[in-house]
């Protein structure tokens, strides 16, 4: 899985023992972690005067280390504390300060701020005058810095235990924690930076999710190769050729739209065959066929419940969407074919699966387990979980996607995807990639359908090297 690795506290702490463990001093680590934090402020700030926040562990550690290193650099450089530095590291990084330490309380501002309170350690919402006074100091700078997180923000699943203020650059050291790809504390920082100070990330099973590498056709494909996707329509037959359309320039070598009722209007290329039976079963027998969708304007009911079964029953490898993510309520999840892509948006999801604790990656993962099947909980970033344990979680997507028939272009999309690759969670992440970039390429008010249009755009611009199109 490519993607910048995403760590929870506890991980981030056990790859720091597994770095000391090889014999680096802890204290080495917190120079690299300064260092390369100093270096991005210094770039963006330069001389400005500098306020620099140090808290009483090692975050606060990290900020002495910024605020002497800046200061070699000729930065006016001020550090202001809540008291006493309370780790080994930290009183190192604070012995080696040979500057004044201000009270935090009583500090004057500065035109650069470096929040260095709290950041993987925190444990409880900050009280609520140091709260305060950290936005005043932030209020009053040009800019501001937050080292690892923002000071406020819970780690695991990016609450904001108190108010923090905006930054315009987080610099998340060794790894990204949750924190910084979940809603609200994500949105508190301008720009994520994820400084590398030596820890090892690369069993990371949490993820940034990452650009796709693609492959054109091969030489001598054709269209059973390179995939067939059946579309299974139902009441509403627009959402299931959104979703068939979408398929089709989503890479899939063939799609077959199978259907109560002709739909006028499609691409001649898109097939539709006539369904007269209520179970599809001669529509859907083809063992060509390398991905089946069933749920976009499904419908609800018994009706729609009995369509899913047959439907599920022939094996294909599935994508679950929309009304059908509703019936699997009633069939239960063993119907699903061991590869299987489910796409619930938030209320599905809780439809779904019912009250799941924990935070959002927790909740999506365990629905992955429970389905075993890949999970995309869809939202504005969109996480995508395997039972493996395997976890992407998709950078803040256009709000334009805020649209009728987006999800069902998206739920095509990963149908073309999984027939051309036969891989679901390869798949789902190709997919919420590549819808992404068709939508930042749309533009503004972009209605589905041309969403669609800029999806062979989006694809292109991921083709291998050697890729010819
Ligand atoms: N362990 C290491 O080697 C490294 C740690 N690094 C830094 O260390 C940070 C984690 O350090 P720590 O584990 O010391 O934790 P923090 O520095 O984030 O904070 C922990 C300290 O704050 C206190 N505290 C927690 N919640 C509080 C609250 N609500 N109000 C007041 N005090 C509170 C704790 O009692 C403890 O003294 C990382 O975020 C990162 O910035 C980096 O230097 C890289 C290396
Ligand atoms: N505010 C937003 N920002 C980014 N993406 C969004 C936002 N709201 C919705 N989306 C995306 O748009 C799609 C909507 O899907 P869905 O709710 O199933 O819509 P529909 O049923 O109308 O097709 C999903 O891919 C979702 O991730
Ligand atoms: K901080």
């Amino acid at each position: 899985m490519t993607g910048a690795a995403i760590l929870s506290a506890a991980e981030m702490r056990a790859a720091e023992a597994e770095l000391f463990a090889t014999g680096i001093p802890e204290y080495d680590v917190m120079e690299r972690a300064g260092a390369v934090a100093a270096a991005l402020i210094w770039r963006v700030g330069g001389l400005r005067d500098t306020l620099v926040l140090c808290g009483p562990g090692n975050n606060g550690g990290d900020g002495f280390v910024i605020a002497r290193l800046l200061r070699t650099q000729g930065v006016p450089v001020r550090v202001a504390t809540t008291g006493d530095s309370r780790t080994p590291s930290a009183r190192q990084a604070r012995m080696l300060w040979d500057g004044p330490v201000d009270d935090i309380g009583d500090t004057a501002p500065a035109t650069l701020l470096v929040d260095a309170l709290f950041g993987t350690g925190l444990t409880r919402g900050i009280d609520d005058a140091l709260a305060s006074r950290l936005r005043s100091l932030a209020g009053a700078a040009r800019k501001c810095f937050a080292i690892d997180l923002p000071s406020g923000v819970s780690t695991d699943d990016g609450a904001l235990l108190s108010v923090p203020p905006h930054y315009d650059m987080c610099i998340a050291l060794g790894a990204l924690k949750p924190a910084h790809v979940l809603a609200p504390a994500a949105d508190l920082s301008r720009q994520i930076v994820c400084a590398d100070i030596g820890i090892d990330t690369s069993s990371a099973m949490t993820r940034l999710l990452g650009p796709p590498i693609l492959h054109a056709p091969a030489r001598d494909a054709h269209k059973y190769t390179r995939g067939l996707v059946a579309v299974v329509a139902g009441d509403m037959p627009g959402a299931a050729a959104l979703a068939a359309c979408s398929a089709a320039h989503g890479g899939a070598g063939y799609v077959r739209l199978v259907t109560p009722h002709p739909i006028s209007g499609l691409p001649h290329a898109i097939i539709q065959i006539a369904d007269h039976e209520p179970d599809s079963r001669n529509a859907l027998s083809d063992a060509r066929i390398a991905a089946l969708l069933i749920g976009p304007g499904l419908g609800r009911g018994a009706a729609a419940v009995a369509r899913v079964r047959a439907a599920l029953t022939h094996g294909h490898p599935a994508v679950i969407d929309a009304d059908a993510l509703l019936a699997l309520r009633e069939t239960g999840f063993d119907l699903l074919p061991g590869k299987a892509i489910l796409t619930p948006h938030m209320g599905e999801f809780d439809a779904l699966y019912g009250q799941v604790s924990g935070t959002w990656l927790a909740r999506a993962q365990e629905a992955a387990q429970r389905s075993k099947a890949v999970v995309i909980l869809k939202g504005a970033r969109s996480i995508i979980a395997a039972p493996d344990g395997r976890i992407a979680v998709s950078s803040p997507a256009s709000s334009w996607l805020s649209t009728a028939g987006t999800g069902d272009v998206l739920a095509g999309l990963c149908a073309a995807r999984l027939a051309v690759t036969g891989d679901p969670f390869r798949a789902a992440c190709e997919a919420v990639w590549l819808d992404g970039d068709a939508a930042r390429r749309a533009g503004a008010a972009f209605v589905a359908d041309q969403l669609i249009a800029a999806l062979p755009a989006a694809i292109a611009a991921r083709l291998s090297k050697g890729s010819s199109c």
